[in-house]
C-alpha cells in the first residue's frame, strides 16, 4: 500500500543563518533540524485554492489567454546575450516560462504521450504493484484523501525515478516481462530534457553573473527524489469545472513539462489563475522552491494547478529534478552580497524538505516552503494550527 505521502514537490524547513552559514555545500549526515516555532505575523498567503473559483478553460481561451514568455533554446547554446537576458527577465517576473526550438524532436513527444496513455491503460491491479514502498517517493499514485476527508490526489499519476536502475526495477512491476518500447522512449525522453535543463540552469546563472556550473553542479539523478512524473486527468463529468491536481509549488530546482494538446494547467500570477494553452512542440518550464531559495528569491516558485476538461483527457509529462540528497539548499553566497539580503529561509537538505512533506503532508499551495520561513507567515501558522497529515506527492 502506498504511504502517507506528499503531493507535490514543493516544501522545507529551516534553521536560522548567517549569510557565511548560507554557503551551499555537501555534509556527511544530516541531523535533523526542526522549524523553529512561529511568531511573527507577515504577509497574506498569496493564493485562496478554494476550488468553487475554478474557470474552465474554454472560458479563458474566448477571452484570450495569456501567453507565458518565450525563449529560444538555440539562442541559448550560442551564450546569445539578449537571449540570456529574457530568459532571466522572464523568470524573474513569472517564474514560468516556455521554450522553443528545444533540440528534442515532435516524435520523441508523441512517442512519449503514447507510453503515458499505455502504462495508464494497465489494470488496476498491475499499476498497484507499484504503489510508492515505505520511504519511496516513487511509483504509481492513485486518488488519495488526507485525515480529514479531502481529496489530495486528484488523478493518477506516475513517478519514475530518473535512476536508470530504480527505473527498470520499476517498469517490471508493472510489466514482469519487461517492456522494451516503454523503456526506450523513457530512456531517450530522459536523455533528452535533461540537456534542455542543463543549457536553461547554465543560462540562468550565466545571466545573474555566476558560475555557469552554479545550479547544475549538485543535481542528481540518484535520489529518490528527481523524477519522470507521468500525469493523467480524465475527463471530468461534472457540468462544472473540477480540479485535476490540487494547487501547489514543486520542491524541485526546475521542472520541465511537456502537456499533450489538451488544456488544463493553470498558474497563479498577481493574485490570479491564468491558463496555459499548450503549444505544439514547446516545454513549460518552471522554477520549483529548491531554485527559489538557492537564488536567494530572485526566481520565484509559483504555484499552479490543474484543472479538468468535461470531454477530453489531458496527460503530461514532468521532468523534475532535484539536488543530491546531502547537498544543503540556501542561497548563493554571490547572490547574497549583491542583493545584500540575506535568506528568508532557513537551509535545508533535498532529504529534509522532503521528509517535511512527508510528515507533514501536501498542504495548499507553498506551506512547504513556508515551513522553513525564518519568520512564518500569517497562513504557515494557520496550517501549521491545521496539522493536516495525511499526503500525496508530486
Ligand atoms: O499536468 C500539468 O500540467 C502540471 C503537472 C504538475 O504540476 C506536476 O506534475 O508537478
Ligand atoms: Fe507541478
Amino acid at each position: 500500500m502506498a504511504p502517507n505521502v506528499p503531493a507535490h514537490d514543493d516544501a522545507l524547513y529551516n534553521s536560522h543563518a548567517s549569510s557565511s552559514f548560507l554557503l551551499s555545500h555537501h555534509r556527511p549526515s544530516t541531523p535533523r533540524r526542526t522549524p523553529p516555532p512561529s511568531h511573527h505575523a507577515q504577509q497574506q498567503h498569496p493564493c485562496h485554492m478554494d476550488s468553487s473559483q475554478l474557470v474552465a478553460h474554454d472560458q479563458f481561451f474566448t477571452q484570450g489567454a495569456e501567453m507565458l514568455p518565450l525563449v529560444d533554446l538555440g539562442l541559448l547554446c550560442h551564450a546569445d546575450k539578449a537571449e540570456v537576458q529574457k530568459l532571466v527577465m522572464a523568470v524573474k517576473e513569472w517564474g514560468f516560462f516556455e521554450v522553443a526550438n528545444s533540440g528534442v524532436p515532435l516524435k520523441l513527444l508523441s512517442e512519449i504521450e503514447e507510453q503515458v496513455s499505455h502504462v495508464f491503460a494497465l489494470p488496476l491491479e498491475a499499476k498497484t504493484r507499484a504503489e510508492p514502498a515505505a520511504g519511496s517517493f516513487h511509483g504509481y499514485l492513485t486518488k488519495s484523501s488526507g485525515e480529514d476527508g479531502k481529496m489530495l490526489q486528484l488523478s493518477e499519476a506516475l513517478r519514475l525515478p530518473l535512476n536508470p536502475q530504480h527505473r527498470s526495477d520499476m517498469i517490471i512491476q508493472f510489466w514482469p516481462e519487461g517492456n522494451e518500447a516503454f523503456s526506450s522512449v523513457v530512456e531517450k525522453y530522459i536523455a533528452a530534457v535533461d540537456t534542455v535543463l542543463l543549457q536553461l540552469l547554465k543560462s540562468l546563472a550565466l545571466g545573474l553573473g555566476l558560475d555557469p556550473l552554479q545550479f547544475t553542479r549538485n543535481l542528481s539523478n540518484d535520489a529518490n527524489f528527481s523524477a519522470l512524473r507521468m500525469n493523467i486527468y480524465p475527463a471530468s463529468s461534472q457540468s462544472s469545472p473540477t480540479l485535476g491536481l490540487v494547487a501547489h509549488s514543486d520542491a524541485s530546482i526546475l521542472t520541465i513539462l511537456h502537456q499533450s494538446s489538451v488544456a488544463g494547467l493553470q498558474i497563479r500570477k498577481d493574485e490570479k489563475w491564468i491558463a496555459i494553452k499548450p503549444r505544439l512542440g514547446f516545454f513549460v518550464v518552471n522554477v520549483g522552491d529548491m531554485l527559489q531559495v538557492m537564488s536567494n528569491d530572485l526566481f520565484p516558485s509559483v504555484v499552479h494547478r490543474v484543472v479538468k476538461n468535461n470531454n477530453k483527457c489531458r496527460s503530461s509529462v514532468a521532468f523534475i529534478k532535484v539536488t543530491h540528497p546531502e547537498f544543503i539548499v540556501g542561497p548563493v553566497p554571490e547572490l547574497v552580497s549583491q542583493q545584500q539580503r540575506t535568506s528568508p529561509y532557513h537551509p535545508f537538505t533535498a532529504e529534509e524538505y522532503y521528509t517535511s512533506m512527508t510528515s507533514h503532508g501536501l498542504l495548499d499551495g507553498k506551506s512547504n516552503l513556508d515551513r522553513f520561513r525564518i519568520s512564518p507567515t500569517v497562513e504557515h501558522q494557520r496550517i501549521t494550527h491545521l496539522q493536516r497529515k495525511s499526503t500525496i506527492q508530486v
